[in-house]
């Protein structure tokens, strides 16, 4: 069964890098790495990147990287993937070294077509990461609305063993799930909708205290606020959502819930109203989770 270290990274497509970086750097808190052609590497732990920004016609996700909780694990996991039917293709010594990992492998999920990487060993820095004015400690999850959630969710649940934290409603859908051996309420989520995109991304503020300075911040740089801040009942987290110079949407979440590895709690199946979401009786504005395209990679041009 895989077993997971973290959600390491993600990679976004953004059409204006210089902007984003700024964004990303200076606004949500990351510390940049290094820029290699049109893609920015960022951090927000001692990783060599937790965010690779590329430039692109459009504003979306192109991949979703999670560490394996053990180098040694690699070739099991990807012999149970092939055998699963996903088609992993491992990335040559050159282009694990261009990104600063171990032993990488990459596959689509058959329903969305959305990148997935599953590596070990990522270069940890010679330096720690420095958190800015607001403190972000690390990427937390990422957030799917889809009109495939049954197909995803079983997907997520057997495939690549994820737990369920949390399940809310039936015809409204939300599912929260976290990748075995991680101990945060969900490093993943669905909701069904009409679409397939990316709903947001989050990252786990250090303090209380930093969701309000970060409430300041994005005042005084013109940033609009979509939700909040509230409190998300499934989690427990104190959140504030706001939008990227894309329009993406971007969480910090603080406060979340840890499930131990031996007798965690059994998934809930929450009440589907607006309270769930928010206890403190917010409501998001209509550019919450709105921009965000799922964007296909080619995996056939890896290694080449
Ligand atoms: C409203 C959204 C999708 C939501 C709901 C609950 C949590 C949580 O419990 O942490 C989230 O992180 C969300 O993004
Ligand atoms: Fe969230």
């Amino acid at each position: 069964m895989i077993r997971y270290k973290k959600l390491g990274y993600v990679v976004l497509s953004v059409t204006d890098l210089n902007k984003s970086v700024d964004f990303y750097e200076n606004i949500v808190g990351m510390e940049f790495v290094e820029r290699v052609l049109d893609a920015a590497y960022l951090r927000c732990s001692g990783d060599h990147h937790n965010l690779i920004l590329e430039q692109g016609e459009e504003p979306g996700l192109k991949r979703v990287a999670f560490e394996l909780e053990k180098a040694d694990q690699f070739q099991a996991v990807f012999d149970h993937l092939k055998k699963q039917g996903v088609n992993p293709v491992e990335l040559s010594a050159e282009e694990c070294q261009n990104l600063a990992q171990g032993r990488t492998l990459r596959f689509k999920d058959p329903y969305l077509g959305v990148t997935y990487e599953f590596y070990v060993q990522i270069m940890q820095m010679g330096t720690p990461f420095v958190p800015k004015k607001a403190r972000i400690t690390r990427l937390l999850h990422v957030v799917y609305e889809t009109n495939k959630f049954d197909e995803l969710f079983d997907f997520f649940t057997t495939v690549l063993n994820f737990n369920i934290s949390d399940i809310q409603g039936r015809e409204t859908g939300w599912a929260w799930l976290r990748a075995a051996g991680t101990p945060f309420h969900h490093n993943f989520a669905l909701t069904k909708g009409k679409e397939n995109k990316l709903n947001h991304l989050a990252y786990q503020a250090q303090r209380v205290d930093d969701v309000g300075i970060q409430v300041n911040r994005l005042k005084d740089n013109n940033v609009p606020i979509l939700f909040g801040p509230g409190k998300h009942h499934p989690s427990g987290s104190i959140f504030l959502y706001f939008a990227d110079p894309d329009g993406l949407t971007i969480e910090y979440s603080q406060g979340m819930e840890e499930f131990p590895e031996e007798n965690p709690r059994e998934p809930r199946r929450l009440e589907p109203t607006m309270h769930t979401l928010d206890e403190w009786g917010g409501r998001p504005k209509p550019g919450w989770g709105k921009v965000g395209k799922l964007i296909k990679e080619d995996l056939e041009k890896v290694n080449q």
